[in-house]
């Protein structure tokens, strides 16, 4: 007979205690090539936060987050209410995340240079620690992340080659391995590169850049060079509906998913209507009160979750339950990470049954040799990662590199990503325009 709940509650009871005793949050700056979009140019660095959490019971556990300031300070606000939570107790954490930020009704400080705004403030604070805590939990109770999660449906998780049109080096620096890539012929040759070396299996395009006539061209190129992989085409919102949907129709069979051509619910649904393929988001679907005007306007047909803007990982599985609901697709976006971002991703990804789209991943864009994390623990295979099988997200955190990358970050001088103001001190006639075409 096994034993009742009380028998066994003394075994279990040191697995489960531990309360926040404090927290430490380290802004680094890696190094990041000149990637175009169509708010500007990637900065010489990309900015991030490491933020570690510490218990009573002497676990720490990681996660990972933009580095603007002005999200820095709302981090720093929100950790100095969290010592004495319970580890196990997400839904306390977020209540007092939440209530030092109900205040704060400032909009600055996103950490995407003005490409997603609207994310809940408080889910965007929230996500670090509630990742943190995980790894927390697992590290606990010896298990993995996923498991935490749900269990893990898959034991590798796709990710997509992300191409960039850019620019060979930045400004007064030599040309990096990359090289330029303005046209359609450089845009195969960026993702044959990614394709040999990481093996991806379906590829995304970061248009916007470019007429629309050019990016038709460097999809169809990559459709005549690749014939098997799915491409997705992403303009960040650049093109009236009008271009929209002559670039959807132009596309017509091309395209596993054309994300984000147009500004806002309304625009979108009616590209939607017009256009023969899925229409994916990740900015007019950005928090849980876009959801349901979205759904109602027949918007969307695919949702890019992100973990560092929906919440945390938990929060962004009951975004999998709502476009599960809905039959909607979902995805998840990506900007400039490192290792522990990159852990929670895939933990995320492997214990969301419907998360089934390869993810978006700026990985191939940081150089090997700069993370905060120990080496090994993440590798790249047939354009997957294996799910970590260690306790809590299975990365350590690497002192030595943590540091290197801090020093990095105080002597860059960059505290807010601002791809559109870099831009324009390399080319001062450069405007912001949406839309563009
Ligand atoms: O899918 C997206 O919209 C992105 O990946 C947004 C990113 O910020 C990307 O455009 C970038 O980093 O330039
Ligand atoms: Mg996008």
């Amino acid at each position: 007979m096994s034993k009742s709940i009380l028998e066994q509650a003394p075994v279990l009871a040191n697995l489960g205690q531990a309360a926040i005793t404090g927290v430490t949050i380290t802004p680094v700056a890696f190094k990041d090539p000149p990637l175009l979009n169509t708010v500007g140019v990637h900065e010489p660095f990309a900015l991030r936060a490491i933020v570690e959490v510490h218990t009573d019971a002497g676990v720490s556990g990681v996660g990972e987050t933009y580095g603007d300031e002005a999200h820095l300070a709302r981090l720093q606000a929100a950790a100095r209410s969290l010592p004495g939570t319970d580890i196990f107790n997400i839904n306390q954490l977020r209540a007092k995340v939440a209530a030092v930020l109900a205040a704060d009704t400032s909009q600055g400080g996103h950490g995407m240079s003005g490409m997603v705004t609207g994310s809940s403030t408080t889910d965007r604070v929230l996500s670090p620690f509630d990742v943190a805590a995980l790894d927390i939990q697992g590290k606990l109770l010896g298990r993995p992340v996923s498991d935490l999660l749900g269990g893990a449906v898959r034991e590798t998780v796709d990710f997509s080659g992300y191409l960039f049109y850019k620019w060979a080096g930045h400004p007064d620096a030599e040309a990096d391995s990359w090289g330029e890539a303005l046209d359609p012929q450089g845009i195969v040759e960026q993702a044959r590169r990614m394709v040999r070396d990481y093996g991806f299996t379906a590829l995304k395009l970061k248009g916007g850049v470019f007429e629309p006539d050019q990016e038709i061209a460097a999809i169809k190129a990559l459709r005549a060079e690749f014939p098997g992989l799915p491409l997705r085409l992403d303009p960040n919102a650049a093109w009236t509906v009008e271009t929209s949907i002559r670039v959807g129709r132009e596309l017509d069979g091309v395209l596993e998913y054309l994300e984000d051509p147009t500004t806002g619910i309304d625009a979108m649904a009616q590209v939607r209507r017009a256009v023969p393929m899925p229409l994916a988001t990740n900015m007019c679907v950005v928090s849980f009160a876009d959801v349901a005007p979205a759904v109602a306007a027949g918007a969307v047909d695919v949702i890019l979750s992100d973990h560092h803007f929906w919440g945390g990982l938990r929060r962004s599985q009951a975004l999998a339950g709502i476009t599960d609901t809905f039959g909607m697709g979902l995805s998840m976006h990506s900007n400039s990470h490192l290792g522990i971002s990159l852990a929670a991703m895939v933990h995320l990804a492997a214990a969301t049954p419907n998360l089934d789209y390869a993810c978006d991943t700026h990985w191939p864009w940081k150089d090997p040799e700069e993370d905060v994390v120990l080496p090994g623990s993440l590798e790249f295979k047939d354009g997957a990662v294996a799910v970590p099988t260690l306790p809590g997200l299975g990365v350590e955190l690497d002192r030595g590199r943590l540091e290197k990358l801090h020093r990095q970050y105080l002597a860059s001088g960059l505290r807010s990503r601002d791809d559109t103001g870099y831009m324009q001190r390399i080319h001062t006639a450069y405007e912001l325009k949406c839309p563009r075409w």
